[in-house]
């Protein structure tokens, strides 16, 4: 026998994604994909659609997603973790329900999620869980036995999440003119979601005043500024804040923006921000444009200097977070008593999504959770 690791119960693990546009034609109905029956005003999409259009029409997190699938897979069989990887997205191809289909067909019966969300809010867990039951209804009504799904448990504050953005900023903060660099601000950037949607994310005792979404950032927002501190001797300033906002202007989202937050800034004699995207796990379109494009234009009109630092992407320290989040779930499936990895004051985070987790408005069937409708 070698000692290679054990994911049994699980057989494969898949990567659950946004999905994007790969090409101008793909633009429009991959937007109408994401906002089918979301009151996302006219003007917005069209907005949306042009910040594509600027990226000659590709989503980067496509690229990014296959990034992370070959790092996996090479963090795998370097670790002798025999467990395939599959890919599939909420909307454009590779959609979830054909990836669920193709690993049906090849055998797999027990399946571990990893979802490319690192939080709990409805967009960024529950949703997910809404599809993967969409598909799993889909592949029953196509006659197939749907398999057994899980998903793994929020990751926003594992090490293997955490320390890759604290050498991101602290290489940012380097980048920076020595002027500027000591009195440089920190902003902690993520999706605004509206105020509704983040005083109900978590579990029903974490609801209210920003729920578990606005928590968890602001424990991840703590860590990286505590171990820059630690690291450079100097106490930056720091704020969560947002992006990215969309809906109708009379329902509130949370704020500030981090355009205006750099005005803000600014004014009050900020030298310098280093921009912390904490809520994204890759160089998304978020990034690219709302924060590489709008927020590094907006800072050039005041004359702020500002930097934007890495997301995790595809870091081998990421991977290796994964595989371990693979393992502690498998062994406490297989009744073993482990002890969760993460940094912070919040702990780990739930295996299953409890009754009330992120509610939907319009409540649906979801997979991965304790109300799963499916095994
Ligand atoms: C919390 C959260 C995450 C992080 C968690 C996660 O990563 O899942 C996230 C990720 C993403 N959101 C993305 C794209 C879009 N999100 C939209 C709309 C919305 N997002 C919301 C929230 C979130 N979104 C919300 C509350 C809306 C409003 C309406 C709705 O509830 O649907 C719209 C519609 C137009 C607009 O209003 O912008 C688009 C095009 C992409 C792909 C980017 C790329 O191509 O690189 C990614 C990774
Ligand atoms: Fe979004």
């Amino acid at each position: 026998m070698s000692d290679a690791l054990d994911p049994t119960p699980y057989d494969a693990l898949l990567l659950l994604s946004f999905g994007g546009p790969e090409g101008p034609d793909d633009v429009v109905p991959f937007l109408e994909n994401v906002t089918r029956g979301r009151g996302i005003p006219k003007e917005r999409l069209k907005e949306v659609g042009q910040h594509y259009f600027l990226f000659g029409g590709v989503s980067p997190i496509n690229d990014q997603n296959r990034a992370l699938l070959d790092v996996l897979r090479k963090d795998f069989a370097e670790h002798g973790l025999d467990l395939p990887v599959y890919w599939g997205n909420r909307n454009w191809a590779p959609y979830l329900t054909d990836t669920l289909r193709e690993m049906v067909t090849d055998g797999h019966r027990r399946i571990l999620t990893l979802a490319t969300s690192a939080y709990a809010s409805y967009s960024g867990c529950r949703q997910y869980r809404e599809n993967l039951a969409d598909s799993l209804a889909t592949l029953r009504a196509e006659g197939l036995e749907p398999p057994r799904v899980d998903k793994l448990r929020h990751y926003f504050n594992h090490p293997g999440f955490v320390r890759p953005m604290i050498d991101g900023v602290l290489t940012s903060l380097a980048d920076l003119p020595d002027d500027v660099r000591e009195g440089a601000h920190l902003a902690f950037t993520t999706h605004s979601i509206p105020h509704s949607a983040a005083d109900t994310s978590g579990r029903v005792e974490d609801h209210g005043d920003g729920g578990a979404y606005v928590k968890e950032h602001l424990d991840v927002a703590r860590l990286i500024a505590d171990a820059v501190r630690e690291e450079t001797g100097v106490e930056h300033p720091w704020q969560l804040v947002y992006q990215s906002r969309s809906g109708a202007p009379h329902i509130p989202w949370l704020e500030p923006d981090i355009c205006d937050h750099l005005e803000e800034r600014h004014a009050a004699g900020a030298p310098a921000v280093v921009m912390v995207p904490i809520g994204f796990v890759s160089d998304h379109m978020e990034v690219l444009y709302d924060l590489d494009t709008e927020a590094e234009a907006k800072a050039a009109e005041l004359g702020l200097e500002v930097r934007r630092s890495a997301t995790v992407g595809a870091d081998p320290r990421f991977a290796a977070a994964i595989r371990e989040l693979v393992l502690e779930r498998a062994a406490t499936e297989n009744g073993r008593t482990v002890t969760p990895c993460a940094l912070g004051a919040l702990g780990a985070s739930h295996d299953l999504c409890p009754v009330g987790c992120c509610p939907a408005r319009a409540p649906k069937p979801a997979a991965a959770g304790v109300d799963s409708p499916y095994a």
